[in-house]
């Protein structure tokens, strides 16, 4: 077999929406830039995780709105249409094929390279392409390791044998189970139990530990929990799956201390893996299967070559973080091929501090669970002196419009000593676009004093923050 070899100022391996924005940066930045692809160019979240997902949510978020509204609740006489909604998520997975955004790729001068890549020594990748031939891709200034993750499947005896649904099949399913078995409570067990049961299947969720989303605020676990139960899912917490089979008949068994649980789909939702096993980590002195482990530049300390951005280096698995990372890291990928000093003090532009200081997130939930910085739990462990200021959302006159029996919490976490703000969230209908407010307080470190004059419109929900100020004043 032939070998053929190219050379780039920089290669990205693996074209998710964070080896996509490294490429974009690093050519704008004039670097002759290469993106390697095994799957879709566009990654997890634009085929099986963020756009399907929310758009298999979305239908039953508008229902209940509209149900939650004297006069329009009127209107809504019917059920979702299952069909057309996993139709429209179809609509958004451009029915799982990329040439839109291998076009968008090849549009901002970007050489895309389809087939598996590996790391082959210092500063070269070596391709596998699609059509089998090998192709060596050398490096002038960095490669930036870009390949993600998937699903962890926990070490239960035979649940890896009863073929479980990962997060790519809950998102690109054509049809709902009758009964589908969630195993894992945090982000995507929620937000697939939620979107599933409402889809017509009956569903059964499994968390081991005492809540759900145990990452954020323990109220809003409990409110997903008690809102899930609503809904008719089965929720079981502190539930351990012990061992999984599948019958003849085709059921999936899962046994617990509690006893066995029976379902058509068992979707494992336990958390993720770093793609790094088979990236040839090894050829440059690095453990393979472990999360990256990188700088706040998101360069590989000791191999000042290497990058590894977004996923794969474990620090904040979602598309926006990711998406930032790569702003940064393709920031400093510039500025040291063109021999410039590169700031690795927080907040410069070559850094990823919201990682660690204000990362926001929002959970698709019913309630939604939108919150950035410190949780509580958070700030006790860190040691920072602070107080935490609760206000049911459902008092301010914004929600009482915007739902009848409006139902919903905010929740502060406020440094004592600097009178800044450590942490929002916000648990309720609607809250996922109040968010950004809070991380902009939170970036900014904006003193309580100041955060005063921010006055919020009547009658909006935002008056949560007029509130929750008021409350930490006294
Ligand atoms: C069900 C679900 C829902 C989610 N919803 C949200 C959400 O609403 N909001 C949010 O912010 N985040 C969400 N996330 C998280 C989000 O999907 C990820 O954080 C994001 O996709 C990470 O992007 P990435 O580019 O780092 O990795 P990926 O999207 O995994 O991309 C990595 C790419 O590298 C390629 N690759 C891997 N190995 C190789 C190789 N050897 N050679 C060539 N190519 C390779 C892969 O094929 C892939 O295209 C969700 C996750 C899941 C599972
Ligand atoms: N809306 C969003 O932004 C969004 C949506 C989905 C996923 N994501 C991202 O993807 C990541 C992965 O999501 P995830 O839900 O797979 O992981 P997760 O870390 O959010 O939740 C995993 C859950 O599984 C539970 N668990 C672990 N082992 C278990 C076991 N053996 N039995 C039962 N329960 C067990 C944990 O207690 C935890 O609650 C998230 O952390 C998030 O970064 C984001």
């Amino acid at each position: 077999m032939t070998t053929a070899e190219q050379e780039y100022d920089v290669i990205v391996l693996g074209a998710g929406s964070t080896g996509e924005n490294v490429a974009d940066i690093a050519a704008r930045g004039g670097l002759s830039t290469v993106l390697v692809e095994s799957e879709l160019v566009g990654g997890e979240c634009s085929y099986w995780a963020c756009m399907p997902s929310k758009a298999l949510l979305r239908g039953s978020e508008v229902l209940a709105e509209a149900r939650a509204v004297q006069g329009a609740a009127a209107a809504v006489t019917g059920e979702q249409d299952a069909a057309a909604t996993l139709d429209r998520r179809d609509g958004f997975t451009h029915h799982w094929d990329d040439a839109s955004q291998a076009e968008w790729v090849e549009s901002s001068g970007i050489a895309l390279v389809r087939g598996q890549g590996r790391l082959a020594g210092e500063k070269r990748v070596a391709v596998t392409r699609d059509d089998g031939t090998e192709l060596v891709l050398l490096a002038r200034h960095a490669v930036a390791v870009c390949t993600g993750s998937r699903a962890a499947v926990p070490p239960v005896e035979g649940l890896a044998d009863v073929q479980p649904w990962t997060p790519r099949e809950a998102t690109s399913a054509k049809e709902a189970p009758g009964r589908l078995l969630v195993l894992g409570g945090g982000y995507v067990g929620s937000e697939m139990a939620t979107a599933w049961q409402q889809l017509g299947s009956s569903v059964t969720l499994l968390q081991r530990g005492p809540r759900l989303l145990p990452n954020v605020e323990p109220a809003a676990g409990e409110a997903v929990a008690e809102s899930l139960r609503g809904l008719g899912v089965d929720v079981r917490l502190g539930s351990e799956v012990r061992a999984a089979r599948r019958e003849d008949g085709g059921d999936v068994v899962l046994t617990t201390a509690d006893g066995e649980f029976r379902g058509d789909e068992v979707l494992v939702a336990v958390g993720r893996a770093a793609n790094t096993d088979e990236i040839g980590l090894d050829t440059v002195g690095l453990e393979p299967g472990r999360y990256l482990d990188v700088d706040e530049s998101l360069q590989v300390p000791g191999v000042p070559w290497l990058y590894g951005v977004g996923d794969v280096n474990g620090r904040q698995q979602l598309t926006h973080m990711g998406k930032y990372q790569a702003r940064q890291a393709g920031a400093a990928i510039v500025a040291r091929a063109r021999g410039e000093q590169v700031d690795l003090a927080d907040w410069s532009p070559f850094v990823a501090t919201a990682d660690r200081r204000a990362t926001p997130s929002v959970v698709f939930t019913d309630p939604q669970v939108a919150s950035v910085g410190m949780t509580t739990a958070q700030a006790a462990d860190a040691g920072v002196p602070h107080r935490v200021v609760e206000y049911p959302i459902g008092s301010v006159a914004g929600a009482s419009l915007f739902a009848d029996g409006y139902s919903g919490t905010a929740i502060a976490v406020v440094d004592t000593e600097r009178e800044v703000l450590l942490g929002v969230t916000f648990v309720g209908s609607g809250v996922a676009e109040l968010l950004h407010s809070a991380t902009i307080a939170v970036v900014g470190e904006v003193p309580i004093s100041r955060l005063w004059h921010a006055v919020p419109s009547y009658p909006t929900i935002s008056e949560i923050w007029l509130r929750l100020l008021e409350t930490y004043r006294g």
